[in-house]
């Protein structure tokens, strides 16, 4: 299975800071997909050295069981030189790029990097260019950064995330067009968890094929949300049951070959653990 077929798979993805050992030794035993071991923004400035040493060791210790990938300091920081050394004999499935605003900005930094990247887009030049970022050949995906892109432009969402609609689907919409996976951004409120149900589903409706989260509260939810449902899976095994090939009528409804394909993929999705 090559890299991007196990990103779609993906439902959840945490970021841990690299300085936390004991978030990360916590993480190894929870029941998420994916671990983005982060250098950026959970990281202090006099703490940077520091945190490329230990994500380096963490990496190197081994996940069984799930992705990891170390998030970099941005393309334009003092720290990315550093960073770039660091991981340079990382065995991290991948790297996230923050603050990507053009396919060229890669260019340089991916050439050096063992493994392919997600990019984040977390403002207006990189939504503005997120198609040409998301079809780069070291590009595996699109990570949505919704904190950045609402400082950065000024949205204040509102409770379903209105405002934050056209950024949303555009990034989904230039992964799918370069057939890569497309992850949802976090939800920085630790307790709404009600919130966090709507906004899963929300992102999902919208095609994301998974989530960014920031605390082990946050799994279940997300892991629920963006994985097939007992009653999808069993739908989707009707479709597939009942297939002649052509249009045809199913439990009230016509279904044709694409619907077959997306009840295969379905059950795909829900036969597989990522990174196993
Ligand atoms: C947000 C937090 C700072 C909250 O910390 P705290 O209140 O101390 O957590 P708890 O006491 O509730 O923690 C309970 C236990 O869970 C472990 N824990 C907490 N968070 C994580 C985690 N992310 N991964 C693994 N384990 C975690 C604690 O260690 C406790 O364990 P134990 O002691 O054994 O009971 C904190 O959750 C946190 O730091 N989260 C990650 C923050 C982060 O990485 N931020 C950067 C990425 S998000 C971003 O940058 C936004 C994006 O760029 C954008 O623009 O949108
Ligand atoms: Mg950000």
């Amino acid at each position: 299975m090559t890299l991007v077929e196990k990103l779609k798979l993906v439902r959840t993805a945490m970021y841990v800071p690299a300085i936390n050992g004991r978030a990360l030794e916590k993480a190894r035993g929870l029941d998420v997909d994916m671990l983005i071991i982060d250098l950026e923004d959970s990281v202090p400035a006099d703490r940077k050295a520091e945190a490329r040493e230990a994500a380096v060791a963490e990496v190197a210790k081994g996940f069984p069981g799930k992705l990891v990938a170390i998030r970099l300091n941005g393309l334009d920081s003092p720290e990315i030189e550093a960073d770039i050394i660091a991981v340079e004999r990382s065995a991290a499935d991948c790297f996230v790029l923050p603050k990507v605003e053009s396919a060229a900005d890669l260019d340089a930094p991916t050439q050096r990097l063992p493994n392919p990247v997600l990019a984040m887009i977390e403002g207006p030049l990189g939504l503005y260019n997120c198609r040409e970022i998301a079809a780069h050949r070291s590009v595996a995906g699109l990570i949505a950064g919704v904190n950045d892109i609402c400082a950065d432009m000024g949205i204040r969402p509102g409770p379903n995330r209105e405002g934050l609609e056209l950024a949303l689907q555009t990034m989904v919409l230039a992964a799918a067009a370069a057939g890569k996976p497309a992850f949802d951004g976090v939800n920085n409120k630790l307790d709404d968890m009600s919130g966090l149900d709507a906004e899963c589903r929300q992102g999902r409706a919208y095609g994301f094929t998974g989530k960014t989260l920031i605390h082990p509260n946050q799994i279940a939810i997300a892991n629920t949300a963006f994985g097939p449902s007992v009653e999808e899976i069993a739908a989707a095994e009707a479709i597939i049951a009942a297939s002649t090939g052509g249009a045809q009528r199913h439990e009230g409804k016509m279904i044709e070959s694409m619907h077959v394909e997306q009840a295969r993929r379905t059950i795909e999705r829900s036969r597989h653990t990522a990174g196993s």
